[in-house]
C-alpha cells in the first residue's frame, strides 16, 4: 500500500457536505464511501443521495441516529442510491420516496469490516479506497477543532461517523459532514496511532467499505 495517498488528487470525493441539524452522519458517511468506490471503478464522480438513506434505511433512526452496516446494507440490498440531483438533501427524514425516482442508481454488491484495532489494516483499506470510520465528537476538542494532527483529548464512545479518504505516515485524513467552515475546510487530520490500538479517539474500532464488481 502506498506510503500516503489523498483520495481527492484523483477526483474520488465530492465536496464537503452539511449534515445538520440531522443526526444523519451515518448517512454521509456510508454516502462517502459509495461515491469514492464509484469513481474508481467508473471514473465518474457522481454526487449521490444521503436523504434516501435517511428515509429508506430502516435499521436507522433517521436524524436521531442510525449505524454504518444499516445504511451500507441498505444500498446493497435496494439496487444502490440515487443521485444527489435526483434525491436532494432536505435536514429531516421523510418518507421513503425511491421508488419514485426515475435516474439510476449507483450500485454496490456489497461491503466488508476492517478488522477491528489494527492500524496496518485500516491503513491498507484506505489505500484502496475510502473508508467509514467511527470518531467520538462530542468533545470541544473535536467540536472546536481548527486545523493540525488532533490528537484529541476525546474519549473512545464513538457516537459519529466520517470518511478516511487519505492518510500519510503521521496522520489519517477524515471528510466530516459539517460544512466545510468546520475544521480544515471540512476535514480532519487525525493522529496516528501505532500498533493494535483503538486508534485515537477510537478512530479505528468500526470501519467499513463496499465492495463493487
Ligand atoms: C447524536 C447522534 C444522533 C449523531 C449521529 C451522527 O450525526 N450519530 C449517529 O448516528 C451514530 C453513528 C454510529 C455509526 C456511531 N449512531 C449512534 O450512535 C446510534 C444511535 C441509535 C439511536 C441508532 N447508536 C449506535 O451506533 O450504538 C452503537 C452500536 C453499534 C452497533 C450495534 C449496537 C450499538
Amino acid at each position: 500500500y502506498p506510503e500516503s495517498i489523498d483520495w481527492r488528487d484523483k477526483g474520488a470525493v465530492t465536496p464537503v457536505k452539511n449534515q445538520n441539524p440531522c443526526g444523519s452522519c451515518w448517512a454521509f458517511s456510508t454516502v462517502a464511501t459509495v461515491e469514492g468506490i464509484n469513481k474508481i471503478r467508473t471514473g465518474k464522480l457522481i454526487s449521490l443521495s444521503e436523504q434516501e438513506l435517511l428515509d429508506c434505511d430502516r435499521r436507522s433512526h433517521g436524524c436521531k441516529g442510525g449505524y454504518q452496516t444499516g445504511s451500507i446494507q441498505y444500498v446493497a440490498d435496494n439496487g444502490g442510491v440515487h443521485t444527489e440531483k435526483e434525491y436532494p438533501y432536505e435536514k429531516k427524514q421523510g418518507k421513503c420516496r425511491a421508488k419514485e425516482k426515475k435516474g439510476t442508481k449507483v450500485q454496490i454488491t456489497g461491503y466488508k469490516r476492517v478488522p477491528a484495532n489494527d492500524e496496518i489494516s485500516l491503513i491498507q483499506g484506505i489505500g484502496n479506497q475510502p473508508v467509514s470510520v467511527l470518531h467520538e465528537s462530542k468533545g470541544r476538542a473535536f467540536q472546536l477543532y481548527k486545523g493540525g494532527i488532533f490528537n484529541g483529548p476525546c474519549g473512545y464512545k464513538n457516537d459519529h461517523a466520517v470518511t478516511a479518504i487519505g492518510y500519510g505516515k503521521a496522520q489519517l485524513l477524515d471528510k466530516n459532514s459539517w460544512g466545510p467552515n468546520w475544521g480544515e475546510k471540512g476535514y480532519i487530520k487525525i493522529k496516528r496511532a501505532s500498533g493494535k490500538s483503538e486508534g485515537t479517539c477510537g478512530v479505528y474500532k468500526s470501519s467499513y467499505f463496499p465492495i463493487k464488481g
